[in-house]
């Protein structure tokens, strides 16, 4: 069975300031995860927030906390993203740090790995991990990492189609520009984790736009 269709809003969209009450209307409108972006303005030329304000969060939502972490040194993040209640703790292949070690770190920790990709890296530099089962998700970035409210870039779906067929059980998910026009593409690429921040925050009818994105990815998987 292909693995369940989830949605992640990404907070990164959302008024910082009144963090809980825009995750707290997200969850109550359908979503399944909350995507925070974690970005040290060094890997990708923004910054935002730490584990610090992952804490914070964690005090006012059950909600699974997916992280995806744009950061020069994910390896430093592990225990206190752990200590800070995160669920998920995804960063970037493109690291220079032993990727296995860190999968196995962030699992020890009680948290899944994931493994993300720029849109110039290929596939295959993941075949390795995700072989040796270290990996329990893998990102696919559809726009450079970095910034909210950028153009999806189809040429990204051909990656997706190609580890969908290599890895039918693993979490696939999408994150840049996702919404009610580009999410057939990703669907039907097999794509299962839906990240979307500006096309979530920026409707005005939030559950409306979660469905939309959670039926295409369920009427794909048939
Ligand atoms: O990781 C990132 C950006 O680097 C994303 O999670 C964005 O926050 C997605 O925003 P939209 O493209 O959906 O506005
Ligand atoms: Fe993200």
């Amino acid at each position: 069975m292909a693995p369940a269709a989830i949605v992640s809003p990404s907070l990164l969209a959302s008024d910082f300031a009144r963090m809980a009450d825009e995750a707290k209307k997200v969850i109550d409108g359908g979503a399944d995860w909350l995507h925070l972006d974690i970005m040290d303005g060094h890997f990708v030329p923004n910054l935002t927030f730490g584990a610090p304000v992952v804490k914070c969060l964690a005090k006012h939502t059950d909600a699974f906390l997916d992280c995806h972490l744009m950061v020069t040194n994910p390896g430093d993040y592990v225990e206190p993203l752990k200590d800070a209640g995160a669920h998920m703790f995804t960063f970037h292949i493109e690291v220079d740090e032993d990727a296995a070690v860190l999968c196995d770190r962030a699992r020890a920790a009680g948290m899944k790995a994931g493994v993300a990709l720029k849109p110039g890296t290929p596939a295959e530099a993941v075949h390795a991990i995700c072989d040796a089962g270290k990996v329990d998700m893998v990102l696919v970035m559809t726009v450079e990492p970095g910034f909210g409210g950028q153009k999806f870039q189809p040429e990204m779906m051909p990656k997706v189609k190609a580890l969908r067929e290599r890895y039918p059980q693993i979490d696939i998910q999408v994150d840049g520009g996702l919404g009610p026009a580009t999410i057939e593409a990703a669907a039907t690429a097999g794509a299962n984790v839906i990240v979307a921040g500006s096309s979530v925050f920026g409707s005005d009818d939030v559950p409306k736009a979660i469905a939309v994105l959670k039926d295409a990815v369920t009427a794909a998987a048939k």
